[in-house]
């Protein structure tokens, strides 16, 4: 994937590494933000009706290997998996087309966004910077909240913890534009929904967990059997917004569904290739565009950024 060449878009990308790196501390060889997470692989196989959608190729082949990443927020290698911080979760799944060819999701477990624009990110992370959390009066991110609705919303959507990565449901949150075989397109969201089905932790629960009680569960539960999600796409109607991720469409929106992903192992070399993959919101593959929201072309070139100067790091090896 390429680097744009838009010098405003690089600086934003890189003032918002450096403030994560600012909240975060450094970790090199690990990711900024979601720096805990885990890999697997399976195989993707689409859904009978998904090619009305998409002409895509990983929906016109019957199957499509898959290497996918579950993560913490956050770019702490080492956060415990029961501290709320850790919460939204992410899901990245990358479809392996062909050597050196793939097209990805990126996913978490809340649905939206706290802004529409990562330069408005990067103002809401300054000010959480620059804020006493438990004691917001005067503070700029009072200010910023005040001016955000959308941010607060977001900040305000409960964020449970899942009994496990492979009991959560996960939100692509973007629209992209989806282009069948006959030049039709639509506006649609990834939803990512666990055939084991949606199992939150009270917060009670949550305490009394482990520190690893996530990445120890998903490597024992592969083992015991396949892990499955069914993906789907929330349809737009016409007349919807399709660029602003803290815009929610309607719950009567029509579904269709696009496949199941089936994971039956955990990667070998775990660290190394956690340290070198990197994975693209933008999906560069024919029948599937990229909407017009700004943050998908922005978040492309931070994860490149970011993902070079991981690849460039010494190797992580298990984390310290
Ligand atoms: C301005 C908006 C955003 C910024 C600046 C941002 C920033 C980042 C950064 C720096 C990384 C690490 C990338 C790497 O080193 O490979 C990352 C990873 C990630 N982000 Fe975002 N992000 C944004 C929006 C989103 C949204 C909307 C979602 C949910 C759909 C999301 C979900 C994730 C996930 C799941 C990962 C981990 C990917 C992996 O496993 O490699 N992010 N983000």
């Amino acid at each position: 994937m390429p680097l744009p060449n838009d010098e405003k878009l690089l600086a934003l990308s890189n003032d918002l590494i450096q403030q994560f790196d600012q909240i975060f501390g450094l970790h090199p060889g690990f990711r900024p933000a979601h720096a805990k997470g885990i890999l697997l692989t399976g195989t993707f196989a689409p859904a009978p009706g998904a090619s009305a959608l998409t002409r895509a190729p990983h929906i016109t082949r019957p199957s499509t290997p898959v290497t996918v990443r579950f993560s913490n927020s956050t770019g702490l290698p080492l956060i415990p998996d029961n501290d709320p911080n850790a919460n939204p979760r992410g899901l990245a799944i990358r479809f392996n087309l062909a050597e050196h060819v793939h097209t990805d999701i990126v996913s978490h477990t809340t649905d939206g966004f706290p802004t529409h624009t990562g330069a408005e990110f990067l103002e809401f992370l300054r000010a959480v910077v620059a804020s006493d959390p438990k004691n917001l009066a005067g503070t700029p991110l009072e200010a910023f909240l005040g001016q955000h609705p959308e941010t607060l919303a977001f900040i305000q959507t409960p964020k449970p913890a899942p009994e496990s990565f492979a009991t959560d449901h996960y939100f692509g949150v973007t629209a992209m534009e989806f282009f069948n075989a006959e030049g039709k397109s639509r506006f649609g969201r990834y939803r990512i929904l666990p055939g084991a089905g949606v199992h939150h932790l009270s917060d009670e629960a949550v305490k009394a967990k482990s520190a690893n009680y996530l990445i120890d569960e998903i490597g024992e539960r592969v083992k015991q059997g396949p892990v499955t999600f069914k993906i789907v796409v929330q349809l737009a109607n016409e007349g919807d917004v399709t660029d602003n991720a803290t815009v929610h469409w309607p719950e009567d929106r029509e579904i269709v569904d696009f496949g199941t992903i089936t994971l039956d192992a955990l990667v070998a070399d775990e660290a190394k290739e956690q340290q070198h993959i990197i994975f693209d919101p933008i999906p560069r593959v024919d029948g599937i565009e990229p909407s017009a929201d700004p943050l998908l072309e922005l978040r492309a070139a931070v994860y490149l950024i970011s993902g070079r100067r991981r690849r460039a790091a010494p190797p992580t090896g298990e984390a310290k």
